[in-house]
């Protein structure tokens, strides 16, 4: 019967359940959201289709649906919600993203859903940027940081006199002068942002590379590699503005976006007006009003994190994912995905073009260049004249560091001519907190967290030990907690906050400045850090990854890498290609206008090939090497990877289950399964954790192959197996 229609829920199961049409009504279309009867209970869903377009996957991998119901037990569809309906191919984009990360579409559909943004929120007086905004206008400090604050939308009074850390009367005083007017934030109040604003002139090679993005029609994917600085942002710019120029809605993906206030700024800059931000912290009715903005075609570019993947876009033309190689794109909680990948999916099922920019392309991303799969465009020289910074490598078994510091003499005495100039320098470390270990110099005995496998990181200025893994946290102990010693603990290595403090004793006069995630919390402070040191508020810097990421500090020389040899030991995959990507992008931020940049990376192994390469500015002949490596033994991207993560409460449990998919692991020609073993977080929030990886060649699909070993296996209770197709993280 025609009336009977499959319904997806927002729950762990199998696929959609069936209901009836009630008599007399028209049965709603794909995509309505309805209430239903579950159980006792009424909840909301969306109406499915079956049978869709499966992509280059097995049939068997889309949501074919749950148990056949006989028709005289279907219960009706109690209503049908005035809602804007959630669009075929970002339906079609659930079934896809749930067969291939093997996720119950029902909880790939709900991260769609936003049933927040269901009723439209009630009115509200806020403020927004006087548009357009008068650029000859002269402000006071506090007035700079309320147009800041005001950079990624409109504000309450309240929300914007904490966010720009002013009174009512400034931002009265604004509204007085014209310079903010009153809106009501309950409508979205989304100006579109104009194509032909006039925007930076473009050089020849910038110039080139756009005309090429623009003429892109119907799916294709462009790497678009640059140098850093070579103004990679100008340039997707051009492709975004060609889009609205087509009426359609352009996507753009950061991988953090509290850390994009000057990329805010840049849009506003070329397109008059900001975009939509959309990220996890918005606030309820932000992301409500965002939310139905997308829907109703009022937003025209959203900026966002990974989640703005599945907002409900009518006319999407163009996705865009900058900084493509960043990890941060993979979702490790919840649902296991990798933004970067399915927003190429989500452009084949739209048919639509997708930019992904990068100075430094995923080794991934590079074989599919070399496959002829992406198109390829190059920007080799950096904007304005500038050089690409010169790097050297310290090294620190000729030149060490005084006893108990981490700065070579030769660092020391750069920094020192650096600062002399007037210019800016930046330290840079990995790694938050004072000191990753803490060690009894009597027993020998290494402070670990009782819920994971994991040393406790000493943080001084809280006079705690914290661990980064599970949060748990302990003030710092008088006494050795296992042989009892007094003043016998004492910090091993160091975090940014020791290095703050070795900087502080040598460069008393230099204004310093720590970016890490734990000291600047939430975009506003990372926004102003930012400003203070393009004003040049700030000497020195002192950063962990959170630098590295796509700044433009016009007076920065300086780079000076505390540890370059942090992240290239372990297990890892992808260690090597990842220091590399990590060091060549905060290496890039030195020099970035008029005054040459230079860098030194401090190394007790600058022999190692990830250094020789950063040294010699050769990326490309490290990843070719990198390629060289993992192509025989079908590692990826040359070979498929999923891995299988069995935790339990008990130990004994974990093993069990581990050896239960042991023995029954899949065999064949192409496909191997490595494990089982600990995990390197062997312990985490206090659950054991196994690991098995199956690995296959490219043309073998992993999900198939999962899913019937699962099923064989059959493993309930106390234990739990986690799928993550493609790992990154290897913990
Ligand atoms: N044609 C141009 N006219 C004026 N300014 C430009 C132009 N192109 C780039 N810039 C400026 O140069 C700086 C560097 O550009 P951008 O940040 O886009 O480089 P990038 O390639 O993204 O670098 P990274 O990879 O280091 O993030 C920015 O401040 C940008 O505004
Ligand atoms: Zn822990």
């Amino acid at each position: 019967m025609s009336d009977r229609i499959p319904v997806l829920l927002p729950y762990p199961f199998e696929g959609p359940f069936d209901y009836a049409v009630p008599l007399g009504a028209v049965a709603p279309p794909p995509g309505t959201l309805v209430q239903v009867p579950l159980g006792r209970r009424e909840v909301l869903g969306i109406v499915w289709s079956r049978g869709q377009d499966s992509g280059p996957w097995p049939a068997e991998l889309t949501t074919a649906g749950a148990r056949p119901v006989s028709h005289n037990r279907l219960r009706p569809i109690s209503a049908v919600i005035d809602a804007p309906p959630m669009p075929d191919d970002l339906r079609r984009f659930v079934d896809w993203l749930a067969a291939y990360t093997l996720t119950p579409p029902g909880l790939v559909m709900a991260m769609a859903m936003r049933t927040n943004a269901i009723t439209p929120p009630p009115p509200l007086a806020g403020w927004a940027l006087a548009e357009p905004w008068p650029e000859t206008t002269r402000l006071t400090a506090q007035r700079a940081r309320v147009r800041e604050a005001l950079a990624a939308g409109p504000l309450t009074t309240r929300g914007l006199a904490e966010a720009a850390g002013v009174g009512d009367g400034v931002i009265r005083g604004m509204g007085q002068a014209g310079l903010l007017r009153a809106v009501d934030l309950s409508t979205p109040a989304f100006t579109a942002p104009d194509p032909d604003h006039p925007g930076p002139v473009l050089s020849s090679e910038q110039r080139a590379a756009a005309d090429e993005l623009r003429a892109v029609r119907g799916f294709g994917v462009t790497l678009l590699e640059g140098v850093t600085g070579s103004g990679k942002t100008e340039v997707y710019f051009e492709a975004i503005a060609e889009a609205l120029r087509q009426g359609r809605q352009a996507l753009v993906l950061l991988p953090e976006i509290a850390l994009s206030a000057q990329w805010l700024e840049r849009f506003r800059q070329r397109f008059g007006v900001a975009p939509t931000v959309w990220h996890s912290d918005l606030g309820s009715r932000r992301r409500r009003i965002a939310w139905r903005a997308v829907a109703d075609g009022s937003a025209r570019v959203v900026v966002g994190a990974r989640s703005a993947l599945f907002l409900p876009f009518g006319e999407l033309g163009l996705i865009v994912v900058d900084e493509e190689h960043e990890t941060a794109f993979k979702q490790e909680e919840g649902v296991t995905y990798h933004a970067r990948d399915m927003a190429v999916v989500r452009a084949r099922l739209a048919d639509i073009p997708i930019v992904l920019a990068s100075a430094t392309p995923s080794l991934e991303t590079r074989a599919n260049v070399e496959a002829g799969r992406y198109r390829h465009l190059r920007l080799a020289r950096r904007h304005g004249g500038a050089t690409l910074p010169e790097v050297a490598a310290i090294d620190m078994r000729a030149h060490p560091p005084e006893r108990g510091a981490f700065l070579s003499p030769v660092l020391v005495d750069a920094v020192r001519e650096h600062l002399g100039r007037g210019e800016q320098a930046l330290l840079f470390l990995n790694r938050r907190g004072y000191a990753p270990l803490t060690l009894c110099r009597t027993c020998g005995h290494r402070i670990e967290c009782p819920n994971c496998t994991a040393w406790l990181v000493e943080h001084r200025a809280r006079a705690r030990l914290a661990c980064h893994h599970c949060g748990y946290s302990a003030p710092i102990p008088e006494l050795c907690p296992s042989c009892g010693a007094a003043h016998s603990l004492t910090p091993i290595g160091p975090g940014v906050e020791r290095i703050t403090d070795e900087a502080a004793a040598l460069f008393p006069q230099a204004r310093r400045l720590v970016m890490a995630s734990d000291t600047l919390v939430g975009p506003d402070a990372a926004a102003r850090a930012a400003g203070a040191i393009a004003a040049r508020e700030v000497d020195l810097v002192i950063g962990t990854q959170i630098v590295a990421k796509g700044w433009h500090f016009p007076h920065l020389t300086l780079v000076g890498v505390v540890d370059a040899d942090l992240g290239l030991s372990g297990g890892d995959l992808r260690a090597a290609e990842r220091t590399v990507q990590l060091l060549h992008q905060v290496a890039g931020r030195a020099g970035r206008a008029e005054a040459p940049g230079r860098v030194l990376l401090q190394s007790w192994m600058p022999e190692h090939p990830a250094t020789v390469a950063l040294v010699a500015g050769d990326l490309d002949g490290f990843m070719a090497r990198e390629a060289a490596q993992r192509r025989p033994g079908h590692w990826p991207p040359y070979g498929r990877l999923a891995a299988l993560i069995v935790s339990a409460d008990a130990a004994t449990d974990a093993d069990a289950a581990a050896r239960r998919l042991g023995q029954t692991a899949p065999k064949g020609d192409g496909i191997e399964v490595l494990g089982p073993a600990p995990a390197p977080l062997a312990l985490l929030r206090g659950r054991h954790r196994r690991r098995l990886l199956l690995r296959t060649r490219r043309d073998i699909a992993v999900q198939p192959i999962l899913r019937a070993w699962l099923a064989e296996a059959a493993i309930r209770g106390a234990a739990r197996v986690d799928i993550d197709v493609d790992p990154v993280s290897f913990l």
